[in-house]
């Protein structure tokens, strides 16, 4: 197993410079960092291989995330919408192909985060998604990209929010490179039992999100880490553990978080650091590998 921390840890906005977090994330003992697609819209060459070559000098894996705008929703109704978020992704996906990644996981098959003052279409969107998602996700296939979807809380999503609903939607996809996603944080609002939830996600499980339950760094709340993992042992589950806490109030990301309380007293880099460091050596302890 692969032990990754996505960027925004450390930061309030969505496009912080993502690429100065290769070094420290290896520094704090992870394989991998995770970075969100916001960095990758409007890069250029030079930008590209900047991640490129600090990935191949600290010989990390680099993953990616992404929370859709809503004029990037696969599901929509309206189709100037889905066409512009089939040439979005298709312009990421080959970014994602020139820089190695291999995963990219969110609500990449609706739009995050939820605007609720609006009528809900679960049906007609789920139809639109599995279609668009099928175009897409041939697409990541060519580039060699796991197409993972993340299933969300209620509050944040409202297609995919138990193992169960994105099994079946995977399913109706039908293409390789389409895969499940779960996040600990998550499943502990919607599954009746997390371990059964990995089962049910089983061998289309693509990539795993791990925070509390307060999305503090794993090690620091309640979760079951001992019986996630030995269910992530039942699955055969070979691939990343990225942790994705949110510590840190304000901004753009405080905000599409809800982050409204300083998590951390006093957080400063050293305390945020030192945390991370001690919770990575934590998961690796108890998943045991
Ligand atoms: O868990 C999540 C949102 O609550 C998501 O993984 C990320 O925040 C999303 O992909 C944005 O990059
Ligand atoms: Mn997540």
């Amino acid at each position: 197993m692969k032990y990754g921390i996505y960027f925004a840890y450390w930061e309030k906005e969505w496009d912080a410079d993502q690429a100065s977090y290769i070094k420290k994330a290896k520094e704090l003992g992870f394989d991998i960092l995770e970075l969100s697609c916001a960095a990758l819209k409007n890069i250029d060459k030079a930008g590209l291989d900047r991640f490129k070559d600090a990935a191949r000098e600290y010989d990390m894996i680099l993953t990616a995330g992404y929370g859709p705008a809503a004029e990037e929703n696969l599901g929509s109704a309206d189709e100037s919408v889905v066409k512009h978020a089939i040439e979005f992704y298709t312009d990421i996906l080959k970014k994602l192909e020139y820089l190695n990644i291999h995963t990219l996981g969110g609500g990449i098959y609706s739009y995050w985060p939820v605007d609720y003052s609006r009528p809900i279409d679960k049906r007609g969107d789920w139809e639109r998604s599995v279609r668009n998602v099928r175009t897409v996700s041939e697409i990541a296939g060519d580039c060699g990209v796991d197409y993972c979807l993340e299933v969300l809380n209620r509050f944040e999503g409202y297609l995919l929010n138990t193992a169960k609903e994105a099994v079946q939607f995977v399913e109706e996809v039908g293409t390789p490179a389409v895969k499940v996603m779960l996040d600990t944080f998550h499943m502990n609002i919607e599954e009746d039992s997390m371990p059964d939830a990995i089962l049910t996600a089983g061998d289309k499980l693509g990539h795993f999100h791990v925070g509390e339950n307060n999305r503090r760094v794993p090690g620091k709340g309640n979760i079951p880490w001992a019986e996630i993992g030995k269910a992530l042992d039942r699955v055969h589950y070979d691939g990343s553990v990225v942790m994705e806490p949110f510590v840190l109030p304000g901004g753009g990301i405080g905000s599409d978080i809800k982050i409204w309380r300083e998590m951390i007293p006093d957080a400063d880099q050293e305390r945020l650091d030192a945390d991370a460091r001690n919770s990575v050596n934590f998961l690796r302890h108890v998943f045991g590998r």
